[in-house]
């Protein structure tokens, strides 16, 4: 294994919209590369990606799953994402450490909802992307129609490398634009190769202009390409291939391919596509410099029969079998005991690891997700991954007496694997209440809990994640003192509380000084500070966007206590936060309904009853998609309205649009 910094590899995702067809795609790429000898089904519950119980059972993708594949002698590390909101942090986890993406798209519905946010995410992390646009087989399906939707909804150049062939369940095939051939796929069988033919003449025209476009986009973008375009000579096909590869990687261009993976077709021409213009590692834009000491990004933790598996990225350095090294972010000394490749149903054992690497770790202890792993303590800590606000909270408990351990160890266990679960405590009822990004994610999360750690619980009815936060700022004088007296009993101070931005969290400072309080009493105050905002003296919602400054106080030298000091910081923020016209957040969802236009005035009818804002209205074929801030407290139950007001025909997405306050109708309902 060489360590330069141009391997031959690729560390993919595969990125959607829910359903698009991730999952199906990725399972023909494994066929293809001889990683399985037949191909698992989404709907048959078969699939080797989605090896999780409950992923086969509901037929989603819930964890992404990292898998090595090869593809005429280059090394693919493929990870599957889902595609569901309410697993978006897989995505984000995945792209921070990706160096290129397939994105699939359902060639009826173009670009979606999820689709976009991913998007997104994919340009917040720079990451080079080729488009798939997949189920062309369907009927609806419109190729040209999803490119310009790339176009206008995602801002994306997109250029189609391939038009295809036949349409809907005559969709057969693709002209291959730069080589200016058809491949055509004549049955579903996925063992028989693409026949390489002419193309159709009643394409060749629009292929024609298809490949100019194409010729246009990259020579402009390259002096030599461009001098000899403007004397009259195209460039030939590797020259295209290698300007295309550097507009890819520089995220100028978004190449396009087309076909049907569920029909087994256009999908090795994928891969080529993946090998041809993604980068490898080090090449993407941003990358790091690959050579040096030891720096590693964990992103997923999971655990099996074998025990637990860290998934690290390697961006530069060496990693051995057995090797100690650091966890930067903790600066812990940990062993890698073991490193693994993993292949869709096998692993297979590495002696090391070098910058590039996509590998599963066995022996690491207290790593999780977003932790830099490292030659040296004090190494410098890559950026992590934030974990999304979690909106929805449900009220769980054991059903017997006899589950609160095993619950208790499940739950830490699985907010440890996903950051964007919560867990809390109801200070008034002493429920434990998990808070996630959607019913689903806590749904799956109960499942769990039953599946992996034997738990059965009761689930309550989800309740919106409110939050409550200041208006003003207060300055309150609090003194603690207990009527008994003694040691310990006694602590003074004065807390000064403003409000922060949206977003901004909880800051907390101390402007004390001269030793009016010691400083081993500080900290104390923090935490009194900390644990009073977990339940809001207003309404009991956490308190979040505020800061709170220590300004002043007193101690006694025998009778103070760090625990008189937290006391007192819990008190006294109590009494500021009432005294700074504090108010209840909720969460406001975007959502985006899409509906045939027979229904369109029910549909907003109906959304203005439940206090949304109507943001816009978009023609899409034959069907409307209206988007909408709705509160998410509205929401509950939607999917049932909207399938009996539309005969079952509209269908919507939401995810957290952003917090705001509760208007004063609401806030009386609450
Ligand atoms: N007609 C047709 N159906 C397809 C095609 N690709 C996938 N499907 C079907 O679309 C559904 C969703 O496919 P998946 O592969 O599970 O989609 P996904 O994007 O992985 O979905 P999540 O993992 O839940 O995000 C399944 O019923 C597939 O059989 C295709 O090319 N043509």
């Amino acid at each position: 294994m060489n360590s330069n910094n141009l391997r031959n590899l690729r560390n993919i995702g595969v990125i959607a919209h829910v359903d698009a067809g991730k999952t199906t795609t990725t399972e023909r790429i494994l066929f293809y590369t001889g990683e399985n000898h037949r191909i698992g089904e989404v709907d048959d519950g078969s699939t080797t990606m989605d090896f999780d119980p409950q992923e086969r059972q509901r037929g989603i993708t819930i964890h992404s799953a990292a898998t090595t594949v090869h593809w005429q002698g280059t090394q693919i590390n493929l990870i599957d994402t889902p595609g569901h909101i309410d697993f978006n942090i897989e995505v984000k986890r995945s792209l921070r450490v990706l160096d290129g993406a397939v994105v699939v798209f359902d060639g009826v519905a173009g670009v979606e909802p999820q689709t976009e946010t991913n998007w997104r995410l994919a340009d917040d992390y720079r990451v080079p992307r080729i488009a798939f646009v997949n189920k062309l087989d369907r009927a609806g399906a419109d190729f040209p129609r999803v490119v310009s939707m790339m176009r206008e909804r995602l801002g994306a150049r997109a250029l189609p490398l391939q038009l295809p062939i036949g349409a809907e369940s005559e969709f057969r095939g693709v002209v291959d634009l730069l080589a200016l051939q058809a491949l055509v796929w004549d049955r579903d069988d996925a063992k028989e190769p693409p026949r390489v033919t002419e193309i159709p003449p009643e394409l060749m025209s629009a292929a024609q202009a298809a490949r100019a476009r194409l010729v246009e986009a990259v020579v402009e973008r390259d002096d030599a390409l461009l001098d000899a375009w403007l004397r009259g000579e195209s460039p030939g096909v590797d020259a295209l291939r290698a300007g295309l590869r550097a507009a890819t990687i520089a995220g100028d261009i978004v190449p396009v391919l087309a076909g049907s993976a569920f029909r087994n077709r256009g999908v090795e021409p994928l891969l080529d596509a993946v090998v041809a213009y993604l980068p490898r590692p080090g090449e993407a834009p941003g990358a790091a410099d690959t050579q040096g000491p030891l720096s590693a990004l964990a992103f997923k933790l999971s655990a099996d029969d074998h025990g637990a598996m860290v998934f690290v990225r390697v961006y530069s350095g060496v990693l051995k079998r057995g090797d100690t090294v650091f966890n930067a972010s903790t600066g812990k000394a940990e062993r890698a005991s073991r490193l693994y490749e993993i292949h869709a149903d096998r692993r297979v054992e590495r002696d090391e690891l070098v910058a590039g690497d996509i590998a599963g770790i066995v022996g690491l202890k207290d790593v999780l997700t977003g932790h830099t792993l490292a030659s040296a303590k004090d190494a410098p800590v890559l950026e992590s991954i934030e974990a999304p606000e979690a909106v929805i909270d449900v009220a769980i408990e054991p059903r017997s007496q006899d589950g609160t351990a095993a619950l208790a160890k499940g739950l830490a266990v699985l907010v440890r694997e996903d950051p964007s679960l919560r867990l809390r405590q109801d200070t008034d009822s002493g429920q434990t209440l998990l808070s996630g990004m959607g019913e689903l994610q806590l749904e799956v999360a109960v499942e769990k809990l039953r599946s992996r750690f034997g738990v059965e619980v009761q689930m309550g009815r989800p309740q919106v994640a409110y939050r409550e936060t200041l208006t003003a700022a207060a300055e309150v004088h609090h003194l603690h003192r207990k009527q008994s007296g003694g040691p310990g009993q006694f602590a003074e101070l004065t807390l000064r509380v403003a409000p922060l931005p949206r977003g901004a969290g909880m800051r907390f400072d101390s402007t004390v000084v001269g030793g009016a309080i010691p400083r081993e009493f500080i900290p104390a105050v923090e935490v009194g500070v900390r644990k009073a905002a977990l339940a809001g003296p207003f309404a009991g919602y956490p308190l979040v966007d505020f800061e709170a400054v220590l300004v002043d106080g007193s101690h006694h030298v025998r009778d103070s206590s760090a625990l008189a000091f937290e006391l007192a910081a819990a008190a006294a923020l109590r009494e500021a936060v009432l005294k700074a016209s504090p108010v209840v957040l909720e969460p406001l969802m975007a959502v985006e309904v899409i509906t045939p236009a027979d229904y369109l005035g029910d549909v907003i009818g109906d959304l203005l009853r439940r206090h949304g804002h109507v943001q816009g209205q978009d023609a899409r074929g034959n069907a409307v998609v209206v988007t909408a801030h709705v509160p998410l407290a509205q929401m509950f139950g939607y999917i049932g309205h909207l399938r009996a007001l539309s005969s079952g025909r509209a269908q919507f997405t939401m995810q957290l649009s952003h917090y705001a306050e509760v208007p004063a109708r609401a806030a009386l309902a609450a």
